[in-house]
């Protein structure tokens, strides 16, 4: 478990030794026996933080907006029944104030006002000398960023108590997934941002309730520090979001099943091996490096070749005969032809560098 999830969540009865932490709730709260069904069942799968959309940023006009703030007295008035809290999301400093009027236990901002910067900055300004856990949903657009300057909005106006969501990127077209998951995004979040918690939402990445388990179990493969699933007593009637929110009962299964990893290898014996397997993984990147290193001396020498004769840098068909065959060669050694183009598209863009900077010289 990672410490600072004791941090952003300073609630006495949390429990982060029974690991993945879950937030979960319906994507939208209707009406107050909706939220107040679904709440009572997800104690029942010990769900100590509720989530509910009160105000929905909706992609169009006209669809169901939120309750807004009518919905806020059905929050308080749960909370004294049942032993949870909650969580909602604001995108406006009237929902952050109506929010700390009701005694909301912590605020998320999503992934439309991420984007904003405008609108990330009035929160903060709204939440200057208040200590609430916020957390903040990746932007819409794979912009790293415009999401880690999110949190330096809020820190620069004294809040501490930060978490990330990962939700997931847009699509211009249908994918398997509603939004991709990028995975590379929220790990190098974490590597600059190391002392961030970070919450993986599978629930908005998938779109489908079917495909919410292997997101959620690629986030703890991953080790996330915790899980947002969206969960509604009745799912198909939702008003939002039907086709992905669970049961709490189906919430609980999947919890069940769900593995957690650990972050590091225990014991001498494992430590061992795993530095003696690395020990060779160094030298296989030196030999990496040489071949590289021995490729671009070559790339050099038709660079000069070049510009004695007057050619271009970019040579398309002796370029596709390469991109084609290599995925191939790669794919007969067992590795995964995507990588391999990956690797290629990398290697091409920087012979074209150093190509172009012996033609101009
Ligand atoms: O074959 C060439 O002309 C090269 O310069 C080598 C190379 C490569 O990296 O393989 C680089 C640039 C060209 O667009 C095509 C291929």
């Amino acid at each position: 478990m990672n410490p600072s999830m004791t941090n952003l969540f300073p609630f006495p009865e949390f429990n982060f030794e029974k690991a993945p932490f879950l937030i979960a709730g319906p994507c939208s709260a209707e009406t107050p026996e909706q939220l107040r069904a679904t709440v009572s069942e997800l104690v029942k799968q010990n769900i100590q933080l509720i989530r509910a959309g009160v105000w929905k940023p909706r992609t169009r006009p006209n669809g169901f907006e939120g309750i807004g703030a009518l919905a806020l007295p059905w929050i308080e008035s749960i909370k004294k029944e049942y032993p949870v809290r909650f969580a909602i999301e604001v995108a406006a400093a009237n929902h952050v104030e109506e929010a700390l009027k009701s005694g909301i236990d912590v605020l998320w901002i999503g992934a439309r006002s991420t984007v904003n910067p405008f609108t990330v900055q009035e929160i903060a300004e709204s939440l200057r000398g208040v200590d609430i856990p916020v957390l903040i949903k990746n932007p819409v657009n794979p912009d790293l960023a415009l999401w880690l300057g999110a949190f330096e909005r809020l820190e620069s106006v004294g809040l501490t108590r930060l978490g990330a969501i990962h939700r997931g990127f847009s699509n211009y077209r249908d994918t398997i997934h509603r939004n991709s998951p990028m995975w590379q995004i929220p790990i190098e979040f974490r590597t600059i941002r190391p002392e961030i918690p970070m919450i993986n939402d599978p629930s908005h990445i998938s779109g489908k309730r079917i495909l919410v388990p292997e997101i959620a179990q690629k986030a703890l493969d991953l080790n996330f520090d915790g899980l947002m699933i969206e969960s509604h007593y009745q799912p198909d009637t939702a008003w939002t979001d039907a086709a992905q929110q669970l049961t709490p009962e189906a919430l609980g299964e999947l919890i069940g099943y769900l593995k957690t990893r650990k972050i590091h290898f225990e014991g001498p014996d494992a430590l061992h091996q795993l530095e003696e397997i690395r020990q060779q993984i160094d030298e296989s990147d030196r030999e990496l490096l040489e071949a590289f290193a021995r490729r671009m001396h070559l790339v050099e020498k038709i660079g000069e070749y070049k510009k004695a004769n007057n050619v271009a840098a970019f040579q398309r068909e002796r370029w596709q005969e390469v991109f084609q065959s290599r995925p191939e060669w790669g794919r007969k050694l067992g590795l995964n032809s995507e990588a391999v183009e990956e690797i290629y598209r990398v290697i091409h863009q920087e012979s074209i560098r150093k190509q172009t900077e012996i033609l101009d010289k």
